[in-house]
């Protein structure tokens, strides 16, 4: 009892000695008693939970490994922040300050990588009663959410071998940077891809332009049995009908004029592996059923040639169009359409699944910033006005708008003047709109007053563009001024 009375009290000596010091983490060892600080920080290590302590001001002074893997923050970003600064530099999406109370709490808390956290905060108090510091416990919402699911046998149907290897594939997918997946709905179709990725069945891939069908077909091949052999990927829209067919089928020697040497088509180039037909909708119908009975014999005929060539396939067709009423119009063969739709994979709109935005944004920022070597970050402004808007064009418009604001804005800082207007503006008036108060409806006072602040500062500062004469227009303080649009993370050039 009175070893662990020392070893406490030491640990917290050290805790108030380490507080002081930027590099708490890596300068241990200098110190007295660092054997067991050491095992201690090295057993934290291992923990799946993540742990933050902070000094009394709510300083963090230390964090294990686990709070890097579940926020996806380098630690560096966190260790020597409070939670203050944490949320003026935009690591954190939401005030946490309230948890450093007197008593123990716990919150939800989004950070800029768009994870949601659990925190429970506990202060540990010194000898007069004061907080000497405080032991945060830090775990990601989805992962509770799913413990949940488990203990209330949500998803007791599949064995549990089963589930853990779906897990596994899924946390290694997760890992590797190409694909983000963030939200449930996502979550959802990536299981459903590893679970038909390595049945040789043929699948139908749909959903509107630019959600990231085709980044779908790579994985389904990339965990199929045939993932060693070819992947070819050919899209039907963007070629001409003749062309298609000797690109598909190829052609022998001579078989029409400047065809001095024969040719292998893409189908027979995707032997004994998969191939993708983008855009299935625009095939021609001629073209159709030439691949229908490709389909049926497994075996193709060159352009011009009489030797059939054995074929073993697998077929992923990608569409943002309705086959089905195609269908029904006649202008997609129904025969070819039952073929390719064995499964149906819908790939849901970016706007369906708005807990995937952030996480995108943040990917496609890093993957910019390494392409044209700079360092930008968004305001947390333009990371609401990113999450509010509805996105048509989807993942790819995100990219696309990204590595825009990437290249043409100047300063490190992306904010709000960098967005295009079609997007700030949306931000905009959804806080205008929130200004048409019905009566009955439930908004509280506080919001009413904070939306109607927001609006008078940023017309007054629109105006009058300096602080002071904004200030003096809304008949305030200039240090109210600044105190407001600190609070409401208002920005102005
Ligand atoms: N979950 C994701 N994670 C990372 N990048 C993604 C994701 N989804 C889509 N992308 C990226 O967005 C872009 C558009 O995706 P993709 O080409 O797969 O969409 P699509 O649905 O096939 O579009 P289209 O219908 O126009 O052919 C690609 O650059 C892709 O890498």
């Amino acid at each position: 009892m009175s070893q662990y009375k020392n070893i406490k009290h030491m640990f917290v000596d050290k805790l108030h000695l380490l507080a002081e010091d930027e590099n708490a983490r890596y300068s241990l060892h200098k110190s007295e008693g660092e054997n067991i600080l050491r095992l201690f920080f090295h057993i934290m290590d291992y923990s799946f939970d993540g742990y933050l302590l902070s000094d009394c001001r709510g300083r963090v002074f230390y964090a294990n490994k686990a709070v890097e893997r579940i926020s996806r923050i380098p630690l560096e970003e966190i260790i020597g922040k409070t939670a203050k600064e944490m949320l003026e530099e935009g690591i954190t999406l939401t005030n946490s300050t309230k948890i450093l109370d007197k008593e123990p709490l716990s919150i939800t808390q989004k950070v800029k990588t768009g994870v949601e956290v659990l925190i429970t905060s506990v202060p540990v108090y010194d000898e007069n009663g004061g907080v000497s510091f405080y032991v945060a416990n830090y775990r990601e919402m989805s992962e509770l959410n799913k413990l949940k699911d488990i203990v209330n046998g949500g998803i007791k149907k599949y064995p549990e071998a089963f589930l853990t290897e779906l897990k596994e594939l899924r946390n290694k997918l997760l890992e590797t940077d190409d694909i983000i997946v963030r939200s449930a709905k996502m979550k959802k179709v990536l299981e459903s891809v590893l679970k038909v990725a390595p049945v040789d069945v043929n699948v139908l891939v749909t959903g509107e332009s630019g959600v990231g069908k085709e980044i779908i077909a790579k994985l389904i091949h990339k965990y199929s049995s045939r993932k060693s052999g070819p992947y070819v990927q050919i899209n039907c829209g963007a070629i001409p009908g003749s062309l298609l067919e000797s690109e598909l089928f190829g052609y022998e020697k001579g078989a029409f004029s400047g065809a001095q040497k024969g040719k292998m088509g893409l189908l027979e180039v995707a032997n004994k592996g998969t191939i993708l037909f983008d855009e299935i909708g625009d095939l021609p119908l001629g073209l159709q059923v030439k691949i229908l009975r490709a389909i049926e014999n497994k075996e193709v005929y060159r352009l011009g040639g009489v030797k059939p060539i054995k074929l073993d396939l697998r077929i992923i067709a990608a569409t943002h169009k309705e086959l089905q009423a195609m269908v029904e119009a006649e202008t997609f063969r129904k025969d070819l359409f039952y073929r390719l739709h064995v499964v149906n994979l819908k790939i849901p709109s970016l706007k369906e699944r708005k807990d995937d935005i952030i996480p995108l944004a943040y990917h496609f920022i890093k993957t910019f910033n390494e392409k044209y070597k700079t360092n930008k970050v968004f305001t947390p402004e333009v990371c609401n006005a990113l999450e509010g808007y509805e996105w048509p064009g989807n993942v790819r418009e995100l990219q696309n708008t990204i590595e825009n604001m990437v290249i043409f804005n100047e300063g490190p800082v992306i904010k709000m003047r960098c967005l295009p207007q079609h997007i700030s503006r949306i931000s905009h008036d959804k806080d205008n709109n929130d200004l048409q108060f019905e009566e009955g409806s439930d908004i509280s006072l506080k919001k009413a007053v904070e939306t109607v602040e927001k609006r008078l500062i940023s017309s007054a500062m629109k105006q009058h563009k300096t602080v002071r004469r904004a200030a003096t227009s809304l008949g305030v303080t200039h240090s109210t001024v600044i105190r407001k649009i600190k609070r409401y993370k208002l920005d102005f050039d």
